[in-house]
């Protein structure tokens, strides 16, 4: 399992680069980026959160966690202006949750891990999902559209998580 970074750390702000080819290591990335993702209980990962800066997200939206999906390089294009919320939570800002209204029809262009290009239209929790992830690629993580009280809020709340969570592990 990979260590996923946990906000403010600043290497969560790098932009991610694209992609030049599906090697072998992006591909073994991939697998322990899924494997990480489900046992975090996410149904979302993007690279930047376990510190590796490459413009790569997998997902996992299905209920029996079996059918997972990689974006490599990917654009997300909003389709309609109007925007809904959606409340949102993050494995790298842990226990904090609060609504971020997003566009939600977007297109999605981008390659799967066999290289085959991937262009489709989503809604629903797939189009927030994608929009989400996408952000962490740009170095945006969900808080950054909440007020600076929540912000202030979501930095204590995380300390405090991490803190008993490694006192779990001294356990
Ligand atoms: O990028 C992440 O940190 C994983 C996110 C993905 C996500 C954020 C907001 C809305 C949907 C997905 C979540 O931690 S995955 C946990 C989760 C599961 C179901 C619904 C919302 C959040
Ligand atoms: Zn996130």
């Amino acid at each position: 399992l990979l260590p996923i970074l946990s906000y403010p750390d600043p290497r969560l702000r790098t932009i991610a680069t694209p992609v030049k080819d599906i090697t072998d290591d992006i591909k073994t990335l991939i697998s322990d980026m899924i494997a990480t993702m489900y046992d975090a209980q996410g149904i979302g990962l993007a690279a930047t959160q376990v510190d590796r800066h490459i413009q790569l997200i997998v997902m996992d939206l299905s209920e029996d966690k079996d059918a997972p999906m990689v974006f490599i390089n990917p654009k997300v294009t909003p389709l309609v202006e109007e925007k809904q919320p959606y409340e949102e939570g993050c494995l790298s800002v842990p226990d904090v949750y609060d609504k971020v209204e997003r566009p939600n029809k977007v297109r999605i262009q981008a390659l799967d891990q066999d290289g085959q290009v991937i262009d489709k239209e989503a809604d629903g929790l797939l189009a927030v999902c994608i929009q989400h992830e996408m952000d962490h690629l740009n170095g945006v993580i969900f808080v950054d559209y909440l007020s600076h009280l929540k912000q202030t809020r979501a930095r204590d709340k995380v300390r405090k998580v991490l803190k008993v969570r490694d006192k779990q592990q001294l356990d």
